[in-house]
């Protein structure tokens, strides 16, 4: 494994370490009590059995009672105090991740599946996390179990020990032989679990579609021809991983009966007691064990490593921006905005923009139009920073957008956008969403004025009707209302408007472009849109035209109301 992924892997299980030493030294003990148990038994048949010794029979038997008692007391704190420590490492690794995640660019979450995200969020950082945290306490008891179990059998009978353990370097190299194998079928078993989360989580939020196609049938095949794949790679996994273990169990097996057939012939012959013999055994059942575990270590260090490389490959994308060290304070100015020879591709070589200008002052409303593909929305995340341009500038009162705290400039330019996501919580939690806490006064004033009061008092929970389970029952137009009444809580300075009305019917639409014009009457707007008649009322209107934004003459057909 690199050791740049180890050290990240480390950085998550140093915190602990102190509840994970607790547990090591405790393991200590429970090893001990568990290797008391074999040598009492020995007593109890040599000395208490065999001799008729009754007292110490008795006295071997309560001494077992309390060992036992101890290692049961033991091993329920161990696993107290593991859980404890191990689930904290999780978190921690997953909350790292998921602040990751939430700094990178619409452009990775147009790439990845959620699926493939979600699996290596869930199913390989568990996998990191069982490895970092679990292989370390299992080693440390397995080596101390071992080495305790085979002083012990050494001292009972030395030739006897090395048929136990004849077999380990075969064992050992049966291992190194299968790791590559075990490596690569465990990956593709990730992969098809992460293209079957994928395929669920997208036909879920699709199922309206498949319904209306009449697709469910081959949507069912698509499923089932995905589990087939699935199945593949899980057996050929599972064939890896049982070879890897198998096979050296059955020499582990074979070792035993070895002993079993020397021994035994040793204590026919009277060299050996039979207490000496079962101890012996007992012995070699706990060393096995921990020879199995270690070996089984390798099997599970290789799966790790597999999950590891996968949550690395979500840590090596990169932000799209980078905040200012050092955020240079809003210049006052109104909210007027410029857009200074600008060039951004999202792919290399295939400029979306390519030196686009454009000026827009304080309180102005600025139409720009365009073809879908043109770049629009692109622009929109230029706005808001999601990217930056490649070259050229964006400027808020003549300040540069990446001089200025990225939280902060995305209060002060709003954008109401096609879509309209909601978050499970109340109307009033979506309303709130980003936001300190808002004065109950400002949030029925942004209500109001999104005309919103009237359905609400409709609803018997009102503002506190949860969405979850409404979301999908909210009309396009509830919606939109709802998105307009959040930007009205954060009074931005500027708003963009990226076909915010296209989801209604031309009434409506005229309706809510009336209103927003009223509510952010005299400040900055961008209207963004492919439709022209949308765009009437603008104060100057622009086009995109092979990444440039170009003049363009008004052309609302006359007597049209103004549309936002
Ligand atoms: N994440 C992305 N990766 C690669 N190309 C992209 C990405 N997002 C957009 N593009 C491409 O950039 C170009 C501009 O897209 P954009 O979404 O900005 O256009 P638009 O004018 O807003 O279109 P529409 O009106 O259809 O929404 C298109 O060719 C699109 O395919």
């Amino acid at each position: 494994m690199p050791s740049s992924s180890l050290r990240w892997a480390w950085s998550f299980v140093r915190p602990q370490a102190g509840g994970l030493a607790v547990c090591f030294g405790l393991s200590l003990a429970g090893v001990v009590a568990g290797l008391a148990q074999p040598w009492l038994t020995k007593h109890i048949i040599d000395d208490g059995l065999v001799a008729g010794n009754v007292r110490l029979l008795v006295a071997a038997t309560l001494a077992m009672l309390g060992v036992a008692l101890v290692s049961t007391l033991l091993s329920g704190v161990i696993r107290w105090l593991y859980v404890r420590s191990s689930a904290r490492v999780l978190f921690a690794m997953r909350e790292t991740l998921y602040g990751h995640l939430q700094s990178l660019p619409p452009r990775f979450y147009a790439r990845w599946s959620a699926g493939d995200v979600l699996g290596r969020l869930d199913g390989d950082l568990a996998e990191v996390q069982r490895f970092a945290v679990d292989a370390p306490l299992s080693a440390v008891n397995a080596v101390l179990t071992l080495a305790g179990a085979v002083a012990l059998m050494l001292l009972i009978d030395p030739a006897l020990t090395l048929v136990a353990f004849v077999l380990l370097p075969a064992q050992i190299l049966v291992l190194r032989r299968t790791r590559p194998w075990v490596e690569r079928t465990t990956r593709a078993v990730r992969d098809g679990t992460a293209a079957l989360t994928g395929f669920l989580v997208q036909r879920l939020s699709a199922m309206k579609l498949i319904q209306s196609a009449g697709a469910e049938r081959q949507e069912a095949e698509r499923l089932a021809g995905l589990d087939e794949a699935f199945l593949g790679s899980l057996l050929r996994q599972q064939m890896a991983s049982f070879t890897a273990g198998g096979v050296p169990g059955l020499m582990s097996s074979a070792s035993t009966a070895a002993v079993f057939l020397w021994g035994g012939l040793q204590v026919i012959d009277g060299s050996l007691t039979l207490g000496a013999l079962i101890a012996f055994t007992s012995y070699l059942g706990r060393a096995s064990g921990p020879v199995q575990g270690l070996l089984g270590l390798v099997v599970s260090a290789q799966r790790a490593r597999v999950s590891l490389d996968r949550v690395r490959e979500l840590l090596a994308e990169q932000p799209a921006i980078r905040p200012p060290a050092v955020p240079l304070a809003p210049a006052p100015g109104g909210g007027a905005l410029a857009v200074d020879g600008v060039t951004f591709a999202h792919e290399p070589g295939r400029p979306v923009l390519r030196g686009a200008s454009l000026a827009v002052p304080a309180g102005a409303k600025v139409g720009i139009l365009g073809p879908s593909g043109a770049g629009k929305s692109t622009l929109v995340d230029l706005l808001h920073r999601h990217y930056d341009p490649e070259a050229g500038r964006i400027l808020l009162d003549g300040v540069d957008l990446r001089d200025l705290d990225p939280a902060l400039l995305r209060r002060r330019i709003g954008v109401l956008g096609q879509e309209t996501p909601l978050l499970p919580g109340t109307i009033a939690d979506n309303l709130r969403f980003g936001l300190p806490a808002p004065e109950e006064a400002a949030l029925r004033e942004a209500v109001g004025a999104a005309q919103l009061s009237g359905w609400l008092a409709t609803l018997p929970r009102g503002l506190d009707t949860p969405v979850g389970a409404w979301a999908s029952a909210l009309s396009g137009g509830q919606r939109q209302r709802i998105a307009l009444a959040r930007c009205l809580l954060r009074s931005p300075e500027v708003l963009v408007l990226d076909e915010p009305v296209s989801a209604l019917d031309e009434a409506a639409a005229l309706r809510l472009s009336a209103e927003i014009d009223r509510l952010f009457a005299g400040r900055t707007r961008i209207v963004v849109s492919h439709r022209a008649e949308a765009l009437a009322g603008c104060d100057a209107l622009y086009r995109i035209e092979d990444g440039l934004l170009l003049p363009h003459p008004q052309a609302a057909p006359a007597g049209r109301k103004a549309v936002a």
